[in-house]
């Protein structure tokens, strides 16, 4: 059975007397543990997708579960742990100590989450910021500012990620290497993941699930299984297997945009 199951979702902005069909008749089923990667044009709804998956915005039509509750419910028991363009992070705590907001957030609510938080140390070091657990936000670049953020979701206890195009704001060098570190951290704890990127390459690699969406309006257009090895790295990207990946979705993508 699903973990999150998504059912004829439709959700409709209004704004200046003028409306926008953002999400139109969606319907998805996402397993526990899996890796799954939303791609589409600008516009197309992924982001609105994600924010109500998480619990922050209400559909008007259709109805999302997420193990079995409203995502309101999941994201009032800290259920869900979020990774935008830019993480937040305190600049006055050290990078250590910008680890451990979700748990002194959840204990002030009384929150005991099902899953274990991760060491922050071990969790700091998978992510190449082993020595770097002392210094401030304002010493890090921001690639390293958002490895800190994928650390901290990673260690938050709370069982689902929602990553709103993580890289976006990065270098392709930078986001080369963060790819490949969230590859590792997720191999380690299997989390749920949903991802939204512009990026065909990122979401094959790291994707079990590569979800495609067309714009005006938002609707899937087509759910591709990744069926690549594990655990994956650098030298997949070079295979026949990956290549074919990418041109298939370049093509469906391409499809989308015309
Ligand atoms: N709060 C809002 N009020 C009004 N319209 C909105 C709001 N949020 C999103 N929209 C509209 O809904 C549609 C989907 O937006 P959304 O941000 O979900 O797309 P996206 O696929 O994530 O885009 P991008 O790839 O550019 O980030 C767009 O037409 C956008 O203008």
């Amino acid at each position: 059975m699903s973990y999150i199951k998504v059912s004829n979702l439709s959700k409709r902005f209004v704004r200046r007397g003028q409306s926008t069909e953002a999400l139109s008749g969606i319907n998805l089923d996402i397993d526990q543990g899996s890796f799954v990667s939303f791609i589409g044009p600008s516009g197309c709804g992924k982001s609105t997708l994600l924010r109500v998956i998480g619990g922050l915005m209400n559909a008007e039509e259709g109805d999302v579960t997420v193990g079995g509750r409203t995502p309101l419910e999941m994201q009032s028991d800290k259920q869900f742990g979020f990774v935008p363009q830019v993480p937040a992070l305190f600049s006055w705590r050290t990078v250590l100590q910008n680890m451990n907001i979700p748990f002194e957030v959840n204990r002030k609510s009384k929150i005991d989450l099902a899953e274990q938080k991760g060491d922050p140390i071990e969790l700091l070091q998978s992510v190449g910021l082993g020595d770097f657990m002392h210094a401030y936000p304002r010493e890090l670049s921001g690639g390293m500012k958002q490895r800190v953020g994928i650390a901290r979701a990673f260690g938050s206890g709370a069982p689902t990620l929602l990553m709103d195009e993580p890289f976006s704001a990065l270098d392709e060098i930078t986001r080369e290497l963060l790819m490949h570190q969230l590859m590792k951290i997720w191999e380690q704890h299997k989390k749920t993941v949903i991802f939204v990127t512009h990026n065909i390459q990122e979401a094959i690699y790291l994707s079990d699930k590569v979800v495609i969406m067309s714009s005006r309006p938002g609707r899937v257009s087509y759910v591709i299984d990744i069926d690549l090895p594990r655990p994956r790295n650098e030298a997949i990207i070079e295979t026949p297997e990956f290549y074919k990946y990418l041109v298939q979705l370049r093509e469906l993508l391409r499809e989308r945009w015309e």
